[in-house]
């Protein structure tokens, strides 16, 4: 099939190469020239294990990119794949979503048969039907349900298996309101059922499957919540977490996955759609109070370390290595990490923060410039008084005798991976 996909982001690029590798024809519209001129050069403008091999092998046969949305009209559905970010309140904003729209209907104008528009970026609940389908209805001067359907898709990819999560998915969530939507939506995925040894496909309407993005982001970011809260009562009783964790995750109607205590949840999802969901149930007024109090404990572990460092010694002018910046191992992704909190509550105390990551230093020192940033986590570690563990890079895991150049061997360790050892001060955020 032809398919068109607007926005080449984490998600565009990777369901624009997954979408070759099926057999589909592809192209990928994006308003930025760089990205565009990469996809076409068979390179992957986001890093992503697996993902530049897929774009070397189809840029220029099935998969190609453009700033043009005329190249839609060759195509039979479109998918969106626009940034939905939150504005300052916490709501959603839509102005991509929005403007590509407007284009995509401007551009419809001018097709003769029939197209399928699939959303596939996360919105709250009724953006299809009431934002995206108007607004290419007006453009187009064409009728949803008639001469065009729209369509919902949630995507549940993770940043660093981005490819591995798309080519074998839990599920695969359709929501249409028409039979022509549902048909031409098997028809796109089929390769992919068959491919991952056939799924469960969930057949569900627009929103549902609109809620459903946001209940299993919002799930899982509380599952993690929910362990943190008992990691910390657990740390109250000198009761080990972990043991505990581990134990309840055994039970099958628990399961292990997300039971890891620490830090907290960061990232450009979770922080982001908690907060969009928890906004649009206010806006409708409900009062999310369970989904609030996921996001409350997630904002309090940060205190919580920095509570550990503040019982040994005020921080002001201490040096303090930050061990971890990304929101995750695997990634250098920064958005919405836990060591920006840290970094910015330790900067208010007056330390000296030198910071150190595997790859995300320089998109950290976008954010701090000045701060120091070591090149290893030894180096980090050389005079500083105090360590905190942000990330859990499995590197970390194999620190030791570097801990001896420290002026005070303070470990906090907020991901439970450092192994402690006599010579230390460890003590661990759960
Ligand atoms: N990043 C992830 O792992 C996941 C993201 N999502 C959702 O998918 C959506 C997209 O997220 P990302 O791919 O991370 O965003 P992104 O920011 O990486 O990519 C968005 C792309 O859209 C392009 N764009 C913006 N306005 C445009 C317009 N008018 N016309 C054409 N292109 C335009 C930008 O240039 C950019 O390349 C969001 O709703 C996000 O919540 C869902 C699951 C996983
Ligand atoms: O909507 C999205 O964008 C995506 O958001 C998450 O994916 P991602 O943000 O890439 O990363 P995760 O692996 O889920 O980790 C998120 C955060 O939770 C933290 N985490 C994860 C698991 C855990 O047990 N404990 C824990 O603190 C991680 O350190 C990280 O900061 C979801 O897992 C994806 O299914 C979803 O598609």
């Amino acid at each position: 099939m032809k398919l068109s996909i607007i926005g080449s982001g984490y998600v565009g690029t990777t369901i624009a190469a997954c979408f070759a590798e099926l057999g589909h024809d592809v192209v990928n519209v994006d308003i930025d020239e760089d990205i565009v001129a990469a996809l076409n050069d068979g390179r992957s403008p986001i890093h992503e294990p697996g993902l530049d091999e897929l774009v070397a092998e189809h840029a220029g046969d099935r998969l190609r990119a453009t700033t043009d949305y005329e190249e839609i009209l060759d195509t039979d559905a479109t998918f969106l794949a626009l940034p939905t970010p939150a504005t300052d309140d916490g709501s959603i904003d839509l102005g991509a979503v929005k403007a590509a729209s407007t284009s995509l209907g401007e551009t419809l104008a001018a097709k003769d048969d029939y197209h399928l528009v699939v959303t596939k970026s996360t919105v709250v609940p009724t953006t299809t039907e009431e934002v995206v389908g108007p607004r290419i209805a007006a453009a187009s001067g064409k009728t949803v349900g008639e001469e065009f359907d729209i369509a919902m898709n949630p995507e549940f990819q993770r940043e660093g298996t981005a490819v591995e999560d798309f080519l074998a998915p839990d599920k695969i969530v359709l929501g249409a309101h028409t039979d022509r939507a549902y048909d031409l939506l098997d028809d796109i995925f089929a390769p992919l059922v068959e491919r991952a040894d056939e799924p469960p496909v969930v057949k569900t309407g627009i929103r549902e499957a609109e809620m459903i993005k946001y209940a299993n982001n919002a799930f899982l970011a509380a599952k993690i919540s929910l362990a943190n809260d008992l990691a910390n009562i657990c740390k109250e009783f000198g009761v080990d977490s972990a043991e505990v964790l581990d134990a309840i995750g055994l039970d099958s109607r628990i399961g292990s996955a997300f039971l890891g205590a620490g830090l907290g949840w960061g990232g450009s999802c979770f922080p982001k759609d908690t907060a969009a969901i928890i906004a649009a149930a206010r806006g409708r007024g409900y009062e999310p109070r369970l989904l609030q109090a996921a996001v409350d404990v997630n904002d309090g572990q940060p205190e919580r370390m920095l509570d550990l460092l503040r019982e040994r010694f005020d921080p002001e002018g201490k040096r303090v290595a930050v061990l971890g910046l990304s929101f995750k191992p695997g990634t250098d992704d920064i958005r919405g990490s836990r060591s920006i909190p840290l970094v910015e509550a330790l900067l208010d105390a007056g330390a000296d923060v030198v910071g150190y990551d595997p790859v995300a230093t320089e998109n950290m020192r976008e954010l701090f410039p000045d701060i120091d940033y070591a090149d290893s986590a030894a180096a980090a570690l050389v005079d500083a008084d105090a360590a905190l563990v942000a990330t859990d890079w499995d590197e970390f895991a194999a620190l030791d005798e570097q801990f001896d150049e420290m002026r005070e061997p303070v470990v906090i360790d907020g991901r439970r991976i450092v192994t402690r050892r006599d010579g230390i001060d460890y003590e661990s955020l759960v």
